[in-house]
């Protein structure tokens, strides 16, 4: 197999990163990384810069060639991997936003899908998408941008408006408007996309009200998605997938029943299920896994909306740690015989009570609560919630993914305690992979595959490497009970609208 190397454009929530990739065994060669700015205009709304996710994608491919002290010329594809449902919708003329990008934590259609709901929508909504109706996703943000921009909706209509998630929008700039396109996963999300006959539903379009005209050409994971010389260089991009598709590409989950969790700002868990979509009766998603040589895989999803950022708001809200990384010394200087039970619903709750209105809360406070225990509650919220998410997947799923062993990854996974709590609250082992930024990884197979300098998937699996695994060291009866108490503090949350 030839060598080469994979540029990996990571655009997630909070950071985008670039790492370049060596191939054909993809060691990571250069690694950068730039935060940027959240907004938050309203309570439950996030928005983000179009700009800001264009700037640091470009900043930050620019400044791994440079550290790598490799010319454009040497990289022989480009694999994007992004932050899923955010939605941009642009001028096709101009290239312009008409307005920051809608961010897939923000809540501002809690009550357009909760009055899509009541009028019965649900069900047909889920037989075309795998999806609930949940402002989560991009549809209800599409209409809100057409209804609220003023003209936006008669531009959108005459053709001269576009529509897509943070990848589409990103090749859109790329290749200087001439690719408008996304991949399969990325689709998967919008609530537009029938994800049995692999293409927009029309049906659902006229439902969220979004024409038609504005929305990318579908393709494969591993695909021509144009070429790009913003680097100095004609390259091509050959890779597309949401970031928590491609993560479970980067973890090799390439066989019915495996599994991934990945944490970042919100932890998103994919459970394999094979060529066959599966109908979820606990409230997951379904969604595609990945699309190769026009063939869907399938996965079951569960999405929690804060995990990281739980993290982050003990740093930047309470002013508790200075960095994240001193959380879990914080937590572990926590008072053994308190619980506290911290809900993190600060945008609502996902999986599986879909939430939209219930806001965070903080339970078993007493005089003797103090900073540690919050860290504690923190950590822990983010085991008891992944917990709930495969207690639903275990119903929906009898047989397949029992005994599977949970594979993690994303920038919480180098919290140790909080890693030993998981394998403790779930009471099995979770399994932490040598390469971490599995969503970068799994970006850069889908480009090295394409461009004929990665092997085929088993082969890619058979590389992968564990780091740690941690094994749960809780008596049962603690873990039952402690859960139970998670489960009390959740049902105190629900805001009872639904
Ligand atoms: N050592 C750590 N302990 C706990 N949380 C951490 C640690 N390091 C990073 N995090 C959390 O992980 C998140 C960043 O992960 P990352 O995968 O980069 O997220 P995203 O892709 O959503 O931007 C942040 O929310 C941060 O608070
Ligand atoms: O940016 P992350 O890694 O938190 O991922 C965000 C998800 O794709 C949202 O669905």
């Amino acid at each position: 197999m030839p060598a080469g190397h994979i540029l990996a454009l990571d655009q997630g929530t909070t950071s985008t990163r670039a790492i370049l990739f060596r191939t054909p065994e993809l060691s990571p060669v250069a690694v950068a990384q730039q935060e940027f700015r959240q907004h938050y205009p309203a309570s439950g709304w996030v928005e983000h810069e179009a700009e800001d996710l264009w700037d640091s994608s470009l900043a930050v491919m620019r400044e791994a060639l440079a550290r790598a002290g490799l010319r454009p010329q040497d990289i022989a594809g480009i694999g994007i991997a992004n932050q899923r449902e955010t939605t941009l919708v642009w001028d096709r003329r101009t290239g312009r936003p008409i307005h920051r990008a809608i961010v897939w934590q923000d809540r501002r259609t809690a009550a357009a899908c909760a009055e899509l709901r009541e009028a019965g929508h649900a069900a047909a909504v889920a037989a075309s998408t795998g999806l609930l109706i949940d402002p989560y996703f991009s549809a209800t943000k599409i209409a809100w941008l057409l209804d609220h921009v003023a003209g936006a909706r008669e531009a959108a209509e005459r053709g001269e408006l576009a529509f897509g998630t943070v990848d589409s929008f990103l090749l859109w700039q790329l290749t200087g408007g001439k690719v408008h396109a996304t991949d399969a996963t990325n689709a998967a999300r919008t609530l537009l996309f029938d994800i049995r006959a692999g293409g927009w539903d029309a049906a659902m379009c006229a439902l969220f009200r979004v024409p038609m005209a504005m929305l990318p050409e579908v393709r494969d994971c591993a695909a021509e998605f144009g070429t790009t010389d913003v680097l100095g260089a004609a390259i091509p991009v050959l890779g597309i997938a949401g970031d928590q598709q491609a993560a479970t590409i980067g973890q090799a989950c390439f066989r019915p029943g495996m599994l991934k969790s990945t944490y970042g700002t919100g932890c998103f868990a994919l459970l394999n299920t094979g060529e066959a979509p599966v109908a979820s009766r606990h409230r997951l998603l379904t969604t595609i896994a990945y699309q190769l040589d026009g063939r869907r895989t399938y996965a079951l999803e569960g999405a929690i909306f804060v995990a990281g950022a739980a993290v982050q708001w003990l740093r930047d809200g309470l002013g508790l740690i200075g960095d994240a990384a001193e959380s879990g010394a914080l937590a572990a200087r926590s008072d053994p015989v308190q619980r506290c039970y911290l809900v993190p619903a600060f945008v609502g709750l996902g999986v599986p009570h879909w939430d939209a209105e219930a806001r965070g809360a903080i339970h078993g406070l007493t005089r003797a609560t103090g900073p540690a225990d919050f860290a504690r509650a923190a950590l822990e919220s983010v085991g008891y919630q992944t917990r709930d998410l495969l207690t639903a997947m275990q119903a929906d799923m009898a047989g397949l993914g029992d005994g599977a062993v949970l594979r993690v990854d994303g920038g919480m996974v180098a919290s140790d305690w909080t890693m030993q709590f998981l394998a403790d609250i779930l009471g099995a082992p979770v399994d932490r992979p040598v390469v971490r930024e599995t969503t970068a990884l799994g970006a850069a197979y889908l480009a090295g595959l394409r461009a004929g300098l990665c092997p085929a998937p088993e082969e890619f699996a058979r590389a992968w490497q564990l780091d740690r695994r941690f094994t749960p060291g809780m008596e049962m009866a603690e873990r039952e009970a402690a859960y139970a108490g998670w489960q009390r503090a959740v049902r105190r949350t629900l805001s009872g609208i639904l």
